[in-house]
């Protein structure tokens, strides 16, 4: 068959493909539609950390105002101020983000929330009733008819006599009668003699039990209420300044940026402008979109849309990710006619074992049918890779009596050692090296025991993906270069200092310094005040006259004409940028600097003790960002790299530690809930406050964090391509149901 050539028309069309984020889509057509928008031509954007920066502005100001502060104070007893601003802060953000509106905040009413709450917990109590009567009915089929003690024999005379009758669970005096009816503790003889009554009474009867209990405590309704009225009022309030100050600034939050876009879309010109530009589209990752971005795509409606997606892959929670979202479209795509859901199955990149070992896991572990929304799916895949004969153990369980990380390390050196492990590089199979393996830890609490247990083996590693911008060494070393100049007598700063490769001095050089010192006197002090007689040291005495030069010519920090002048000064007169220049990436390097100096300078901070406040926070905030991009190992080295940063990657060789934690639960006594609005359980003083969906919400929380932990897992164990290796010490007891010794 002839091929038609691609005419200008068409050329003309294919050039004007797109491809963006979400929010730079919206970025564009606010740019593109600005007037309509009643955006200034140039507006702001704020990004994830400026805005929180901007957050905590606008809250220390807000505690500032009598009124405010009048009103947080009970929340400020019950929780402290800090954990107050989080409640507010996380509450805020997902009421904003939860569907279209701009004005969304300010429409909240505590009445409706709570009388939604209300209700919602009555019908939950009616339904763990009907769920209880109904397990206990079958329980009593299995009771035995004669050979019982006589106390056994009663319990199992009351309760096949009250539940074969049929109850109103809603009646008032049910839970009485309930309560009457069943045992009140456990028999020793229930193993043996009624194994369904122990059962019951352990896996259903108990956890009904506190329930029910938590749902008779004395919790002051009129109180509870007016605490939910107060908190929806901070966050109104909160709204109102925040709103107020980006306004003045003229800048937009991301969520703004999807807000506005969407307000834009419903202005039928500029519907049908985009409907007409983008006749097709195509959306991948579809499973971390959130309800304002599928209302995007709802208002523009292409004519053709292909999303692809993986909802066993949903892991961006914490982001304000919706894995719903995904699973409500593919239960449509299935029962709408002009949609088509085509499952994708076949794994291309794992040999068979590893996927038979992820489809037993996970066939498990996640739903085989949909009872809430928020659970995944599982459907196993096929593998199209085999594993060649010369490798046995494509999936191993690395135990021991070892530290974990001892442990990843002893295999690491015998694979290298032994050449038995053979990975496939493209062409072949060949022994595998060290830049074959990688370890992937879903969370970089114990990063720094993991880097001792390369190091201490010689093991060569790069830490990739999880280390931000703000932990750079260099970046790390300019900022201590200006800590050190705000307080030049502080010892950690004058110990880091002499210690950076500017001094290069070592831990010895500094025992020769302090045994010098006099007692009670700093090192600090002493290199800046004393006589020094270091005739045996002459490095010592270079290094100690070079500091004394640098507190001359730097402190007080003056920098003139402005403070860029000043700090790109020190940045090349400290030798800082030249030593930079002479080391590996050293140009990449400088430029991490001039990039921490350009936002310094944007900080627009009046001295340098406001200037250092403002970067220690917007590096705490940037701590809690996603991941910084990916930038994978180049030479001859182990990867290490979270969970989070692998997606979407792949690695020969997998290592998975940490496997034995618990999935977190949730905690937070505040929280949002998309339907029933905000809920608490605070303890006061003198009582417990207690919206009516606390619990509710609670148990959803909860249930979402374990099959986020679950897809985690399952994002993990499919990054390895010829060997995955489950890491469990032996001195670590299990308290994940996924992973148990057997
Ligand atoms: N049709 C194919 N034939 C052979 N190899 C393939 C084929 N499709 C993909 N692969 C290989 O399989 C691996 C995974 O492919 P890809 O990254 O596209 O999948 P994915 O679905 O995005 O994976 P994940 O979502 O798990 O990260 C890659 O190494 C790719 O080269």
């Amino acid at each position: 068959m002839k091929r038609e050539p691609i005419g200008p028309n068409k050329k003309k069309r294919l050039d004007r493909a797109v491809i963006s984020t979400f929010h730079s889509f919206c970025q564009r057509l606010l740019k593109q539609y600005a007037y309509q928008a009643g955006l200034p031509a140039s507006f702001q954007i704020l990004d994830d950390v400026d805005a929180n920066l901007l957050k905590q502005d606008v809250f220390q100001a807000l505690f500032d105002s009598v009124e405010f502060f009048r009103q947080a104070e009970p929340f400020i007893h019950s929780l402290g101020k800090d954990q107050l601003v989080v409640y507010l802060t996380q509450v805020y953000d997902q009421i904003r983000e939860l569907e279209p509106g701009e004005n969304i905040v300010q429409t909240l009413e505590a009445d409706d929330m709570w009388s939604l709450q209300a209700k919602a917990k009555e019908g939950e109590s009616v339904r763990q009733l009907e769920e209880f009567e109904q397990q206990a009915k079958q329980a009593i089929q299995s009771f035995p008819t004669s050979g019982l003690s006589k106390a056994n024999q009663t319990h199992v005379d009351r309760m096949t006599a009250f539940f074969s009758q049929s109850r109103d669970v809603t009646d008032d005096a049910y839970v009485n009668q309930l309560l009457e009816n069943m045992p009140s503790r456990v028999n020793k003889k229930w193993q043996e003699d009624i194994p369904s009554l122990l059962n019951l009474f352990e896996n259903s009867w108990k956890p009904l039990k506190d329930r029910l209990k938590q749902s008779t405590e004395p919790i002051s309704n009129e109180d509870s209420k007016h605490y939910l009225t107060q908190f929806i009022q901070l966050i109104q309030a909160f709204d109102t300044e925040y709103s107020n100050q980006k306004l003045f600034r003229g800048g937009l939050d991301f969520t703004d940026l999807q807000q506005k876009a969407l307000t834009l879309l419903e202005n039928n010109e500029i519907q049908l402008a985009c409907r007409e530009e983008l006749k097709h589209m195509m959306i991948d990752e579809f499973q971390d979109t959130n309800a304002l971005q599928l209302e995007v795509l709802n208002r523009i409606q292409p004519n053709y849309r292909f999303i692809v997606g993986d909802t066993k892959q949903s892991i961006y929670q914490f982001r304000g990710a919706d894995v719903t979202i995904m699973n409500d479209l593919e239960h449509t795509a299935d029962t709408n006619d002009g949609s088509r859901r085509v499952l994708m199955n076949t794994n291309y990149r794992t040999v068979e074992p590893i996927v038979a070992a992820v489809n037993t896991l996970f066939s498990t572990a996640m739903a085989e049918t949909q009872t809430y929304s928020y659970q995944t799916l599982y459907q196993s895949l096929k593998a199209h890779r085999d594993l060649p004969e010369v490798s046995e153990h494509a999936v191993e369980l690395l135990t021991g009596e070892l530290d974990e990380y001892d442990l990843i390390a002893n295999r690491m050196l015998e694979i290298i050692r032994e050449k038995k492990e053979v990975v496939h590089n493209g062409d072949e199979w060949q022994a595998a090296s060290w830049k074959d393996m990688a370890v992937l830890i879903p969370t970089r609490t114990h990063l720094q025991k993991l880097e001792k247990s390369l190091k201490e083996a010689q093991i060569p590693y790069e830490v990739q993906s999880g280390i931000g911008f703000y932990e750079r060494r260099e970046v790390v070393d300019f900022l201590m270069l200006l800590r050190w100049i705000h307080e030049p007598y502080e010892d950690f700063y004058v110990l880091a200092l002499l210690r950076s490769p500017l001094f290069g001095l070592t831990i010895d050089d500094f025992l020769t310094i302090q045994n010098a010192c006099k007692e009670h006197q700093s090192i600090g002090e002493y290199i800046c005040f004393d006589e020094q007689f270091f005739d045996e040291h002459p490095h010592l005495i270079q290094a100690i006259s070079k500091l004394r030069a640098w507190m001359d010519q730097w402190i007080p920090f003056q920098p003139v004409p402005a403070l860029i002048d000043g700090l790109y000064q020190l940045f090349e007169q400290s030798g800082l940028k030249t030593s930079l220049l002479m080391q590996a990436g050293g140009l990449q390097r400088v430029r991490n600097v001039e990039k921490l100096i350009d936002i310094l300078v944007n900080e627009q901070e009046p001295d340098l003790t406001a200037l250092l406040e403002a970067i220690q926070q917007r590096i705490e905030w940037s701590a809690k960002e996603g991941d910084s991009t990916i930038e994978r190992a180049q030479g001859d080295a182990v990867t290490i790299m979270t969970v989070h940063g692998s997606k979407g990657l792949e690695f020969p060789i997998v290592f998975l530690p940490q496997l034995h934690q618990k999935p977190q639960g949730e905690k937070g006594k505040v929280r949002f809930h998309s339907t029933l609005g905000v809920v608490m359980n605070l303890e006061t003083e003198d009582q417990t406050i207690e919206t009516p969906g606390y619990h509710i919400a609670k148990a959803e929380a909860n249930d979402k964090a374990i099959e986020e932990a679950k897809r985690l897992f399952y994002v993990a164990t499919t990054r390895a391509r010829d060997k995955l290796v489950l890491v469990k010490a032996n001195n670590q007891p299990s308290q994940n149901d996924l992973v148990r010794n057997d």
